[in-house]
């Protein structure tokens, strides 16, 4: 079988170069290109601290996806940009799969049309880790029995959005079990703005960002004189890399956009 045929999107992040590191460390993944808004024209090899990949670096991301021969984009940018790689990929028979989060349900809703219009698998995984889907999924299964909880995300302090990507998915699993319910006292009063933290549907989602962290989520379940906590934590990048490797192996197989790993775990 010829190799997977791959450009990352991102390179220099902190995802983008674990995710090089994969593709250095996997026999059958080769590196075509990378996009990167610097280093125009440079080789990966040539960015200290990178794998020695001999791929070109460049900052045309139209002008990348019609020189290169690729099958699988691999975004890991930011949300605007990430959802442009996107489009532009599906337009030019590239499969993406993507790691970015922030993206409206609008614009999940296009990619998907897009996708299905192309014919092509595209995959947006708000979170690679296995620990962190079976986590969502015990959190969608926890909540038939318990309707009042709470989602406490905590990452590092460069990160761009806020909920987490997780978060949101997490409370999309459990509206799918959930009825609607307002959570806490009827005539609580926030006496700081924000204290009792995003609303979703009634659940309540609360974003830590602190130096020290990687990614964590604790959800929380309260009854009857008990509490419930399913906790996951991402101690480093490379529990995001095999989740990452899935989802390159399944896109492949796939005509439609698929939203979250737990659709391609077995
Ligand atoms: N699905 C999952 O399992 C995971 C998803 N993530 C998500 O992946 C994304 C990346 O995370 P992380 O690696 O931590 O972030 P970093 O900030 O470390 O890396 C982001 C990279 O994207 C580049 N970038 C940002 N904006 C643009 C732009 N406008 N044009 C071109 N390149 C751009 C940055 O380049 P520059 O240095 O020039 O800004 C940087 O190289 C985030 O959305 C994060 O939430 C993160 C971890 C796990
Ligand atoms: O930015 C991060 O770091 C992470 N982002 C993803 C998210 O928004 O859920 C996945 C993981 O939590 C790490």
């Amino acid at each position: 079988m010829s190799n997977v045929k791959i450009i990352v999107a991102g390179p220099r992040g902190k995802m983008g170069s674990e995710a090089l590191r994969l593709i250095e460390n996997t026999p059958e993944f080769e590196l075509v290109g990378c996009i990167d808004r610097k280093h125009d024209g440079e080789k990966v090899s040539d960015l200290e601290g990178l794998p020695k990949l001999d791929a070109e670096i460049f900052s045309d991301v139209e002008k990348a996806f019609q020189q290169l021969d690729a099958d699988v984009l691999i975004d890991l940018t930011s949300p605007e940009v990430g959802y442009k790689h996107t489009r532009l990929a599906l337009e030019n028979g590239i499969r993406p799969v993507v790691g970015t989060t922030g993206f409206t349900q609008e614009q999940l809703e296009e990619l998907q049309d897009l996708s299905e219009q192309k014919e092509l698998g595209t995959v947006i995984a708000p979170n690679f880790a296995v620990g962190a889907v079976l986590m969502m999924q015990f959190s969608k299964w926890a909540a038939k029995y318990f309707p009042d909880v709470e989602i406490i995300e905590k990452h590092h302090d460069q990160k761009l959005d806020a909920p987490s990507g997780t978060a949101v998915k997490t409370a999309q699993l459990i509206e799918e079990v959930r009825d609607s319910k307002v959570q806490g006292h009827p005539e609580e009063k926030e006496t700081i703005p924000g204290a009792r933290g995003a609303n979703e549907d009634g659940m309540r989602i609360h974003s830590v960002r602190l130096p020290g962290l990687v990614a964590h989520q604790e959800v929380i379940f309260g009854g009857t004189g008990e509490t419930l906590t399913i906790k996951h934590d991402s101690h480093h990048r490379q529990s995001f890399m095999s989740g990452v490797k899935l989802a390159v192996d399944q896109v492949q197989r796939i005509h439609t956009l698929v939203y979250g790993l737990e659709n391609l775990l077995e």
